[in-house]
Formats: C-alpha cells, sequence, structure tokens
C-alpha cells in the first residue's frame, strides 16, 4: 500500500523531488515520509485532514481521499513526529555507547547506517556548551537535527542525547526541558591547579573546610586494594587530592540534584578530562567514593588520562604509559562498578581505542564530534575546492583566537600554501595533521561569521552539502565506521 501511494506521489509530481524511501513510515491510514529538492528537505504527510492539520505545512495535492502536505523540517513538526512515532531519546542500555556529535545537523542520516553493523548505544544528538556557543545552535536545535535525520533514515532503534560539557546549571535546566537522556557535567572550573596556587594559602583552605574532619576520618591512611594494585591514602597524598577537587564534586553533587529534581530517568556523566592534570588512580578512587557518599548516582566517568588528548589528531603520549595508568584505572572501575570510563576528544584516537576496548573489556563511552565536521569540509573541499580554499584562509586568521579553550599545538607555519594546490589535490590538505586541528576548532569563525548581514561561509557549507549528500553521508560512514571497527570487543 505504502509503495502504491509513492509510486502515485511520484507521478503526480513528475520526479520535481527525490524521496528518501527509508523514511518511508505508516501510521494506520496516514503515510510520511522525507523528500528534497534541489535547495531543501521536506516531510510529505498524506493522510486525511484531520492528521495533517497537526502539521504545519503547505497543501500540494491530494492521492484518493487522502491530503498531501508538504512539511518545513521545523521544529514545530519535529515535536508532532516525536509524538506520533515516539522518537524520543533514552538511557543506555548497553556496554558500548558511541557519541556522534554533530555540529552541522547534517550527520545523523549517516551515522545511524553504521549503528545496525556495530553493536553500540549511540548517542546521536551530542554538543557541548562551547559547541552549541560557537555554531549559534542550542540543545533543541541539535535534537531537532538529530531526529530529522533518524526519521529519514528509517532507524527504529534507541538512541541518546548527550548535554555535553556543561558547567552551568541553567544549561542543564535547558537540556532537561528538551528531554535530553544524558547529562555531561564540566566540573573543571572548580579544579584547583594546586601546583599554581600558594602553599599557604592551600594549607588555610584545607585546615579550614567545614569537611576536613569527615574526610581524614574516612580517608586517611586508608588502603585500598584491588586485584593487582594497592593504593595507601597518606596524608599528603589525602591533603593534594582533598584540595584540588573538593570544589568540583561541590559543584557535581550541586549539578546533580538539579537534574534529579527534574528528571526521573536519565545517564549522568562525570567530565574532568580537560582539567590540566592527569588523574591519578588515588583521586580517581577518591571522587566515586565522595560523589557516592554525596549521593549522586553517575554512569560514565571521564577521567584526564596521561598524554595529550588533543583534536582532529591522534593519541600523543607513550602508549606503554597509557595502558599501564589505564589498567590500573580499569582495575578500579571493576571493583567499584556500577559506572563505566568515558573517552573525550575521541576522534581519530585510533592507536588507543584497542588499549581501551581491551582495559574497560568493551563497557566504555567514547565520544567525538569534530570528526564528523572534518569530514563534512573533506566533502565541501572535494566538491568545491575554491569554498575550500576560502574557508582554510579565513581559518588560519581565526586560529589563535579559537585555539584559546581547545589548546591544540599545530603550528600553522608548516601549512602548505592552499593557493599553491590544485583543485584536484585540495582535499588531500584533510589528511595532514595541521590542516586537521585548524579546520577542527574553526568551525565556530566559520559558520557564522557575517559580511554584511550575509554569512561568509556557512549557507555555501550547507548548499554544497545538499548537493553532494551522497558524498557526504559516504565519507562520514567510511571514517566513523574506522572508528567503530576499532572498538569491536
Ligand atoms: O569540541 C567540543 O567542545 C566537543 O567535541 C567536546 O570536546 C566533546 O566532549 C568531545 O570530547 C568530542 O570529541
Amino acid at each position: 500500500m505504502a509503495e502504491n501511494i509513492v509510486e502515485k506521489f511520484e507521478k503526480l509530481f513528475k520526479g520535481k523531488y527525490k524521496i528518501y524511501y527509508s523514511s518511508i513510515r505508516k501510521l494506520e491510514k496516514s503515510f510520511f515520509f522525507m523528500i528534497r529538492d534541489q535547495k531543501q528537505k521536506y516531510l510529505i504527510s498524506i493522510a486525511k485532514k484531520r492528521i495533517c492539520e497537526k502539521f504545519e505545512g503547505k497543501k500540494i495535492g491530494r492521492i484518493n481521499d487522502l491530503d498531501i502536505l508538504m512539511c518545513p523540517t521545523n521544529d514545530y513538526n519535529c515535536k508532532v513526529i516525536r509524538t506520533l512515532f515516539n522518537i524520543n531519546p533514552s538511557v543506555c542500555k548497553k556496554n558500548t555507547s558511541f557519541g556522534f556529535g554533530d555540529r552541522l545537523g547534517l550527520a545523523t542520516p549517516a551515522h545511524t547506517t553504521l549503528i545496525n553493523k556495530y553493536d553500540v548505544f549511540p548517542v546521536l544528538a551530542q554538543q557541548s556548551v562551547r559547541e552549541l556557543s560557537r555554531t549559534h545552535r542550542n540543545f533543541k536545535d541539535v535534537l531537532d537535527s538529530a531526529i530529522w535525520g533518524i526519521f529519514e533514515s528509517g532507524y527504529e532503534g534507541e538512541f541518546g542525547a548527550d548535554a555535553d560539557h556543561v558547567k552551568d546549571i541553567n544549561d542543564l535546566m535547558q537540556a532537561a526541558y528538551e528531554g535530553y537522556s544524558m547529562y555531561t557535567v564540566d566540573p573543571s572550573d572548580h579544579v584547583k591547579n594546586i601546583d599554581k596556587i600558594n602553599q599557604g594559602e592551600l594549607v588555610e583552605f584545607y585546615k579550614s573546610h567545614p569537611l576536613r574532619k569527615e574526610i581524614e576520618m574516612i580517608y586517611s591512611g586508608k588502603v585500598f586494594s584491588f586485584e593487582k594494585s594497592k593504593f595507601t591514602m597518606e596524608d599528603k597524598e589525602l591533603f593534594r587530592i582533598f584540595v584540588t577537587y573538593v570544589d568540583a564534586i561541590e559543584h557535581v553533587v550541586k549539578c546533580y540534584e538539579a537534574i534529579k529534581n527534574t528528571k526521573k530517568n536519565f545517564d549522568f556523566e562525570v567530565s574532568i578530562d580537560e582539567t590540566s592534570i592527569p588523574t591519578s588512580p588515588l583521586a580517581h578512587i577518591f571522587i566515586v567514593h565522595e560523589l557516592r557518599r554525596r549521593g549522586v548516582d553517575f554512569q560514565t566517568l571521564a577521567l584526564r588520562f596521561v598524554g595529550q588528548w588533543q583534536k582532529a589528531i591522534d593519541y600523543i603520549g607513550d602508549l606503554s604509559v597509557l595502558e599501564s595508568e589505564l589498567s590500573m584505572h580499569c582495575e578500579i572501575v571493576k571493583s567499584l562498578s556500577g559506572y563505566r570510563l568515558s573517552l573525550h576528544s575521541g576522534s581519530d584516537k585510533f592507536s588507543v581505542y584497542r588499549i581501551f576496548t581491551h582495559y574497560c573489556d568493551g563497557k566504555l563511552h567514547v565520544k567525538t564530534a569534530g570528526t564528523s565536521y572534518l569530514e563534512a569540509i573533506r566533502t565541501v573541499a572535494e566538491a568545491s575546492p575554491s569554498l575550500y580554499r576560502n574557508i582554510h584562509k579565513y581559518a588560519l586568521t581565526c586560529f589563535e583566537k579559537d585555539n584559546t579553550s581547545y589548546h591544540v599545538t599545530a603550528d600553522i607555519n608548516k601549512i602548505p600554501d592552499v593557493d599553491n594546490v590544485e583543485d584536484s589535490k585540495v582535499v588531500n590538505l584533510l589528511d595532514i595533521p595541521e590542516v586537521r586541528q585548524l579546520i577542527h576548532i574553526t568551525y565556530g569563525s566559520v559558520l557564522t561569521e557575517k559580511i554584511n548581514g550575509k554569512y561568509l561561509f556557512r549557507d555555501e557549507i550547507y548548499r554544497i552539502l545538499h548537493e553532494n549528500e551522497f558524498l557526504h553521508y559516504k565519507r562520514i560512514r567510511d571514517h566513523l565506521g574506522k572508528h567503530l571497527e576499532l572498538l569491536k570487543n
């Protein structure tokens, strides 16, 4: 029946639109699917008038006794399809989960095609507050884009929505209002870098802290024994760990209580991956015990692992040291149980995936985001070398400013002059580590810069990606597939 309706639609509009056959859904006697023209995508509702009236849209014809409504893929209509088809984020129920961050809101249909091949729980809506502020999007935009992408691809499995690297309770509440299923609280602004603070001030802070006596009672001299490792909380170490993390833990508790008062069922992640100091095994133990003692039920914990986890490129550091540290952290996780480690900046960290999968025994969350953006810009470079050249040259002027909160160490002077690269070779620039970091962190400037009220690049980028959707989706499938292949347990 659906084929019959779609055939009649195609005949009626004589191939004017491309139909996403994967999106066709039937609900009682109504039919819904997505189409696209040269400029944008639409939802088509072929239904009785009373059903069509649920949507915002334009009547463009009738088939049998049903109206054909052409609807914009806007927030209003997104809410209608979420209700009609129960497309809502849920908590993770698998050992391995993967964050498919999507800065453009275009990648989900490519991301979902990977899920059936790999047994991971997909977090299809994931953006940090930093990304949102740089792209001028909000949590609603991110979730809407993911849901339209799910509808387009016909994906019917569960998925997560992660409000990532949230530092402010107001942002948490916004994400909760939109129905997010995962909240990643980033207390790093409250983690003290004690090597840069006057020792006298630290001692005064410690001695005068209201929790000091209780903490000393619980942890001073305590021995924590695990399968292969043993750690003793000597007073000197307790002092360092307490003054470093006590305020951060306090902040996490406040955030957790705020969410707990708003949502019943959600995944909670604590993320200290962006602190300057690697998390020691004893600090890991202290943080878990203190969070639990304060009533925080967290599902994932993003530690600051040893080495450099720079955006867009592989891990920088001694893998044997990482392996040794990770084995201790995983012993702790296994013993304290009830949570998984979360690996941030997971994009392109190919050399460490096997190590994490092995020591975590496949119980792991991995976050990526910029790597899907890089594959989009790779598509632009392939389809429109001239547009890429302009993006590239503009990105060079923004690098220093945009790097203030990403801290990549790319030496942009090593980057070839893009005007001396022939068109067919421009795409290869995206394989140069310095170029990857340049493009990865300047996304906000590139996507939002305007001249005389007109976007400098944004509209052109979306146009090129719309026109080259097949190539864009392929690039993402291939590259994210490489990540997931290495995560297979
Ligand atoms: O760029 C960002 O803010 C995000 O990608 C953020 O770093 C995220 O938590 C991540 O690690 C994705 O790789």
